[in-house]
């Protein structure tokens, strides 16, 4: 337990990386692993709070692919991913939309306000913000139909900054829709990739359920803590990157591309895990840099 004076120094050895950090934007995006136990979660939304009463405007951007699989199954019902995508027919898409939009959202928005925030609960659909088109899979020289998910046309960002202005937190679900009204089922680490661009987001964090980029994802110790995109690339061919670490690596390339400063893949079941990549020399998790 830190004496008064220790307490005081913590705040203060922060002040440099809240200088920083002042009126810059951090997305956020909150895998559903991450959310599964209730303490850290519940440290997690206060380090949100934190952040915003410092003078950083958060985004959150949130997934939920555990709770959707647990609801599909209580349904009776089936589910396969190809590629970190979820193949979503009409029930799916509903079914998904019903835990992104209501359960998870509504869930985060009012844990925030409740620790002295003021958190808005958006979907894609919200003030236009997500433009959607159904995603096809190019595997094997052929194009796979996935039902009803979507890949991001267009960003709208108007109502998220308008938000931000205020000083309300957006808590954003993965879920857009097309010109004709069809609702699309998006993986939330690529929402989350194309809103840090379209904002010129200074930061972009995963929180998943493993530290980072592992080199043996069973192995802890072969965490790399920085890496170029040529080399994720790399690891992506060797076949070292899969299943759901992909869509997010992929998210990582094209942020940085886009312009977005730095891209951290962190452990989002560790207590604040990103106040102390935000605010600690060390930092945490893997950090993607373009070459
Ligand atoms: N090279 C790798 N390093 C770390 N994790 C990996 C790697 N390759 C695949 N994974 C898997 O990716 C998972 C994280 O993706 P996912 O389960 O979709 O999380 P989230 O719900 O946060 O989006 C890890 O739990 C791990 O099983
Ligand atoms: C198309 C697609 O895969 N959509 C995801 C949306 C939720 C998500 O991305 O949740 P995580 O961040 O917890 O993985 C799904 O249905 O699981």
């Amino acid at each position: 337990m830190l004496n008064n004076h220790e307490k005081a120094d913590t705040l203060v050895e922060a002040l440099p990386f809240i200088r920083k950090y002042y009126g810059k934007t951090v997305v956020i995006k909150y895998g559903g692993s991450a959310m599964a136990d209730e303490e850290i979660r519940e440290e997690f939304i206060k380090d949100v709070v934190l952040m915003k009463y410092v003078g950083i405007n958060p985004v959150i951007i949130h997934g939920g692919g555990p709770e959707i699989n647990l609801m599909l199954k209580k349904l009776g019902k089936e589910t396969e991913f190809v590629e970190g995508n979820r193949v979503s027919d009409t029930e799916t898409v509903e079914v998904a939309e019903m835990i992104l939009s209501a359960k998870l959202n509504k869930g985060i928005v009012a844990d925030i306000n409740k620790h002295g925030g003021k958190a808005v609960g958006l979907s894609g659909k919200d003030g236009n913000l997500i433009l959607a088109k159904k995603k096809y899979i190019e595997k094997d020289n052929q194009k796979l139909d996935i039902g009803f998910v979507g890949e991001v046309v267009k960003i709208n960002p108007e109502i998220i900054e308008i938000l931000a202005e205020k000083d309300y937190i957006p808590v954003i679900s993965s879920i857009g829709q097309d010109l004709e009204g069809n609702t699309y089922n998006i993986n939330a680490d690529y929402v989350a990739g194309e809103i840090a661009g379209v904002l010129n987001a200074f930061r972009l964090l995963f929180l998943t359920d493993v530290d980072g980029i592992l080199t043996d994802h069973n192995d802890k110790a072969t965490l790399i803590p920085e890496i170029s995109s040529s080399e994720v690339i790399k690891l992506i061919n060797d076949g070292i990157i899969t299943g759901g670490m992909l869509p997010k690596v992929n998210t990582c390339l094209n942020a940085v591309n886009k312009g977005v400063k730095n891209v951290i893949i962190l452990n989002g079941k560790v207590k604040h895990s990103i106040l102390l990549e935000l605010f600690t020399y060390e930092g945490f998790g893997t950090m993607i840099k373009s070459d």
